[in-house]
């Protein structure tokens, strides 16, 4: 494996960093209901085994506690203050989706010690990102982009969006694999183009409903990817993500040792992830469906509800929504979907 070693050097100066997600991207599957004990546990559990950053917001990034999105149990600036608190070498990140949260939180979370933000749009929407990137480097924050949804734009217009973000001063730009539809051969096409094209470092953000994470998440690392996402226990929305502990095990394995405690990281996982997780994170036909249609999950509920009202099998639904590169906020476009699939079949008979 030395070899590997090598060849990762000559790809990139930079050292890998990694990214546990699961006090945010996991807030989804908690249905935002973390506590602060919770959150204390486990930000205080990763910082003794090492894990560079540690991200912590509602699911939907800062100001998602929303009947919309769905309210959290405790407001998530005390999470960060919380975390903050047991971090001795960990640094704390946060989500921040421009619309759904604002500068004004952005300032709170930055007083409060996060150190970090990320700041996500849609892959075809950089161009919402400019004032929070901005703001947040005055701030003196590192501040990286976060491309969401990635599978759906062709790899030139991934590489514009990402140049955007780069323009308005993103520190690295992530290809953020929300829907886990990802497969080796495209993150590979991504991430190499990003890092042929952009000047700062790109990193990649897994989701595991094809049961890709880990194996496109070391595809990314060898192409050069510095910037890692991964998800103990796979807490994270749908599938999650690159389960942290695995990756981590691997990439020892392959002779990369990242600083982080491998055995504290597996009895974190055990001992007190596993317990918090309302139930086991699988690859069950809802996540598998969203991956293979590449939709995000907020539309699975729907598109079963539709497939019933229709009688029509929602997989069809989630699979011709995907064909129309539908995004979030489109969610009625899966009513209109299931009746013209509906009278399609109709005529059919
Ligand atoms: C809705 C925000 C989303 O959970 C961000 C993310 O982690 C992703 O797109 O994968
Ligand atoms: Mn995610």
């Amino acid at each position: 494996m030395k070899g590997w070693v090598e060849f990762l050097k000559r790809k990139s100066d930079k050292p890998i960093k990694i990214t546990e997600v699961c006090l945010r991207d996991g807030s989804h599957v908690m249905q935002h209901q973390y506590t602060e004990a919770q959150v204390r546990r486990v930000a205080r559990e990763l910082d003794e085994a090492g894990m560079h950053y540690i991200e912590v917001s509602h699911g939907d990034g800062l100001g998602g506690s929303t009947l919309q999105y769905g309210k959290s149990l405790v407001d998530e600036m005390k999470l960060i203050e919380a975390a903050v608190d047991e971090c001795q070498n960990s640094k704390v990140a946060v989500l921040l989706l421009p619309g759904i949260g604002t500068v004004h939180e952005l300032k709170q979370a930055h007083e409060l010690g996060a150190s970090l933000v990320r700041v996500a749009t849609h892959v075809t929407e950089a161009d919402v990102s400019a004032q929070h990137i901005s703001m947040a480097r005055e701030l003196g924050m590192e501040t990286l982009g976060f491309l969401m949804m990635a599978h759906m734009a062709p790899t030139e217009k991934l590489v514009e969006q990402a140049k955007l973000m780069e323009s308005y001063g993103a520190q690295a730009v992530y290809v953020t694999d929300s829907a886990g539809a990802l497969l080796p051969q495209e993150v590979k096409e991504k991430i190499a183009a990003l890092r042929n094209s952009l000047s700062i470092e790109v990193g990649f953000h897994a989701h595991n409903n094809l049961s890709l994470a880990v194996a496109n998440t070391l595809t990314a690392i060898e192409e050069g990817a510095t910037r890692i996402d991964g998800s103990i226990r796979c807490l994270g929305a749908g599938a999650g993500n690159a389960q942290t502990e695995v990756l981590l095990s691997v990439l020892d394995r392959m002779g990369v040792n990242l600083g982080i405690d491998i055995y504290k990281m597996m009895d974190l996982a055990e001992n007190t992830v596993g317990p918090m997780i309302p139930r086991a994170q699988e690859i069950n036909r809802g996540s598998l469906v969203l991956g293979y249609a590449g939709v995000y999950s907020s539309f699975l509920l729907h598109a079963e509800r539709a497939g019933q009202r229709f009688g029509i099998d929602s997989r069809d639904i989630l699979i011709e929504l995907g064909k129309r590169k539908v995004v979030g906020g489109q969610e009625d476009m899966i009513l209109d979907v299931a009746a013209e699939l509906a009278k399609a079949r109709k005529l059919e008979v």
